[in-house]
């Protein structure tokens, strides 16, 4: 579980990219914060590894106040996945895998091996365990990211923009896996995006933010699409669009649902 009990951050040049934060995030859960850039999403989630330290206020990790913990051991105890995978480019992939539990204490070997099962576990061929990160494609380089944050076994989990710099297919293809570790692994995973169909894919709670990171709204996907609670998020989620607008049509006894622009968006189960 991750608590913010009141965080703030402000910044040496004067910028409160966090104001009185609050939220509590439950064990084995995903979590998105969604907002627009500048609206303080990297800095709550780096709050947690204590990549940045808040102003005020305090952040728990499993009822521990992170400031407690000493920095390395706890940045090592939580896996971290940013944009582009941040691979070391001078080290294999393998290598790249198993660097925090050698760095542990694991014996090289042993990390080595445990590498290539998570390479396979990440959906890739371990033999690419041989290669360096620029002879990977863009989505090949993020699965290792996740491999590498999953290596050493952590409880929590924390992803910024991780898909952000593929394609929109291998996208889709990255959180239908991610969809299908977290059934596994059942992590708990902090996911910051300012894409809302990827928050909505991906996580049970939503949390929508304005500048300041001031919630504008959480809840699951279903209760902000259903209720949105202003026009800040109606507008911010697009609840309105014709894609997200079902509706039923009966066609030859059957109801079908269609989509504000006429397109079939599935069949309903008699
Ligand atoms: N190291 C820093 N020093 C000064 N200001 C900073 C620093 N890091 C972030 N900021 C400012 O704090 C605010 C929030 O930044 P943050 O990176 O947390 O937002 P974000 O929501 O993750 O944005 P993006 O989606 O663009 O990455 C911004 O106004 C940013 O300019």
């Amino acid at each position: 579980m991750i608590e913010y009990r009141s965080v703030t951050k402000t910044y040496p040049g004067g910028t409160t990219a966090v104001d009185e934060f609050d939220l509590t995030i439950p064990a084995h859960r995903t979590v998105a914060l969604v907002g627009s850039s500048g609206s303080g999403k990297t800095t709550l989630l780096r709050m947690v590894n204590r990549m940045v330290e808040p102003t005020s206020g305090t952040v728990l990790v499993d009822g521990q106040d992170v400031r407690d913990v000493d920095r390395v051991a706890l940045r090592r105890s939580i896996g971290y996945v940013m944009q582009a995978g941040g691979l070391l480019p001078h080290r294999t992939v393998v290598d790249n895998v198993a660097t925090v539990p050698v760095l542990s204490g694991v014996p090289r070997r042993r990390a080595r091996l445990q590498a290539l099962e998570l390479l396979e576990r990440v959906g890739l061929d371990p033999a690419l365990g041989r290669r360096y990160p620029g002879q990977l494609s863009g989505g090949q380089q993020q699965r290792v990211g996740v491999a590498r944050a999953l290596a050493a076994d952590p409880q929590v989990l924390l992803m910024d923009e991780p898909f952000g710099a593929v394609d929109p297919i291998v996208r889709r293809e990255l959180q239908d896996e991610l969809r299908r570790l977290q059934a596994e692994l059942g992590k708990t995973v902090v996911l910051v995006t300012h894409d809302v169909d990827e928050a909505f894919r991906l996580a049970d709670q939503v949390v929508i933010l304005r500048a300041g990171a001031r919630v504008a709204q959480a809840g699951t996907p279903a209760q902000i699409l259903a209720h949105p609670a202003d026009d800040f998020v109606r507008a911010f989620v697009g609840a309105d669009r014709a894609e997200r607008t079902l509706s039923t049509r009966d066609v030859r006894g059957r109801q079908v649902l269609v989509d504000g622009h006429g397109h079939l968006a599935g069949v309903l189960a008699p």
